[in-house]
C-alpha cells in the first residue's frame, strides 16, 4: 500500500477581505519529502503555511495535513507537526535554557534541553537571555523549538535568514539528517541555493498562484536555458554568429551570451563555426541553468503582467 501524502492542497484560495492572497493553488507533499514553496515577496507563501498549520480557515478549497483538516482538527495533529515561524514570540527575559524548559512542558515526548542546545549549536548560550541573542541565534532557538517534539512533519518559514554561511550549512546538514530519518518538510526560503540543496520538489508562487511546479531537477531543466558565454575579438558581434536552432544570443559589452535549451548541439555548432572562421573564443564558459535563473524568469514575467 502506498502511503498517503502528508500534505494535500486542492484549489486553495485565501482572502483577506476583498484581497485574494492565495488564488486556487494545488500541490501535494509525500512522506519523507522536502517540498520548497518559493515565490516573490507577497506571493502568498506564509499565508499558505498559515492555512496548513491550522491558523487560518481556507476561503475555498480543501487542505489535508497528516490526513486531517488542520483548522478543524488541529489538536489531533499538533503532536506530530513542528512549526518554525518567521517571527516567533519569545519571553525576552527568559534564558535560552529556560525557554526550552518552558516549551518542554507543553510538548509530548520532548527532546532534552542539552540535546536541543547541541542540535542547533547553542550550547554556549544556555544562560543568555533571549533579548540578548543575535538574529541568527534566535533563528537557531526557533529551530530547536520546532523540532523539540520530534515532529513527523516540519514547517520551516525562512529557517536560515540571518544565519552566517557556516551556521546555514550546519542547519542544512542537520535538516538533511532528519529527512533521512523520515521527517517531511515544507520549506519557504528566499535562498535558492538552500532550496536546491534541500528540496526534492518545488513550487514557485507569484501573486497568489503557483506558476512552476514539479521535481526540482525538472523545474530547473524546463524553466531556464543553459548559458554559453565567451569574449570574441572586436570584429565578432552577435550578427556574425550562425543561427543556432532554439537558441538566442545576447550581447553584454564585449561578452556574447547564447541561451539555449540544447547545450550540446549549440556548443558543437559554436566550436565548429569558430574553428572554420578562425575566431578565438576567450573565457568560454558553459553554465547550466540554476533555480535562481528560473526564479528570476518568473519574477520578470510577473512584473511584465502588472
Ligand atoms: N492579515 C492580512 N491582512 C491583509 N493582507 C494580508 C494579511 N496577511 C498577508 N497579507 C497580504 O497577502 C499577501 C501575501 O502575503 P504572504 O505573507 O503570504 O506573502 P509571502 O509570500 O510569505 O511574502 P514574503 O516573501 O515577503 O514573506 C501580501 O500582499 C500581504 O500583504
Amino acid at each position: 500500500m502506498t502511503e498517503k501524502p502528508v500534505i494535500e492542497v486542492h484549489g486553495l484560495r485565501q482572502k483577506y477581505g476583498d484581497f485574494t492572497a492565495v488564488d486556487d493553488i494545488s500541490f501535494q507533499v509525500q512522506p519523507g519529502e522536502v517540498f520548497a514553496l518559493l515565490g516573490t515577496n507577497g506571493a502568498g507563501k506564509t499565508t499558505t503555511m498559515d492555512v496548513l498549520e491550522g491558523y487560518l480557515k481556507p476561503s475555498a478549497g480543501t487542505v489535508r495535513v497528516l490526513d486531517h483538516d488542520p483548522f478543524a482538527q488541529r489538536a489531533k495533529i499538533a503532536d506530530r507537526i513542528g512549526v518554525m515561524l518567521q517571527e516567533a514570540g519569545f519571553f525576552q527575559d527568559l534564558t535560552v535554557g529556560e525557554t526550552i524548559k518552558a516549551w518542554r512542558r507543553f510538548t509530548v515526548n520532548p527532546r532534552g534541553v542539552a540535546e536541543s542546545l547541541e542540535l542547533v549549536g547553542l550550547e554556549s548560550k544556555a544562560r543568555t537571555r533571549v533579548r540578548w541573542l543575535s538574529g541568527g541565534e534566535r533563528r537557531k532557538l526557533d529551530l530547536a523549538l520546532a523540532v523539540l517534539g520530534r515532529p513527523r512533519l516540519l514547517f520551516l518559514d525562512e529557517p536560515t535568514t540571518g544565519l552566517d554561511p557556516d551556521a546555514r550549512r550546519a542547519t542544512w546538514s542537520y535538516l538533511a539528517g532528519i529527512v533521512r530519518e523520515g521527517v517531511s518538510i515544507l520549506l519557504t526560503t528566499h535562498y535558492m541555493e538552500e532550496a536546491e540543496f534541500l528540496a526534492d520538489h518545488v513550487a514557485i508562487m507569484d501573486s497568489g498562484r503557483i506558476v512552476r511546479q514539479g521535481p526540482m531537477s525538472e523545474v530547473i531543466a524546463r524553466g531556464a536555458d543553459t548559458r554559453i558565454t565567451f569574449r570574441a575579438d572586436a570584429s565578432t558581434r552577435a550578427d556574425r554568429l550562425p543561427v543556432f536552432p532554439g537558441a538566442r544570443v545576447e550581447e553584454r559589452g564585449p561578452v556574447l551570451e547564447i541561451l539555449t535549451g540544447e547545450p550540446q548541439a549549440t556548443l558543437l555548432a559554436l566550436l565548429t563555426w569558430a574553428e572554420q572562421n578562425s575566431v578565438g573564443l576567450q573565457d568560454l564558459e558553459v553554465r547550466a541553468a540554476s533555480l535562481e535563473d528560473v526564479f528570476l524568469d518568473v519574477a520578470a514575467q510577473g512584473r511584465a503582467v502588472v
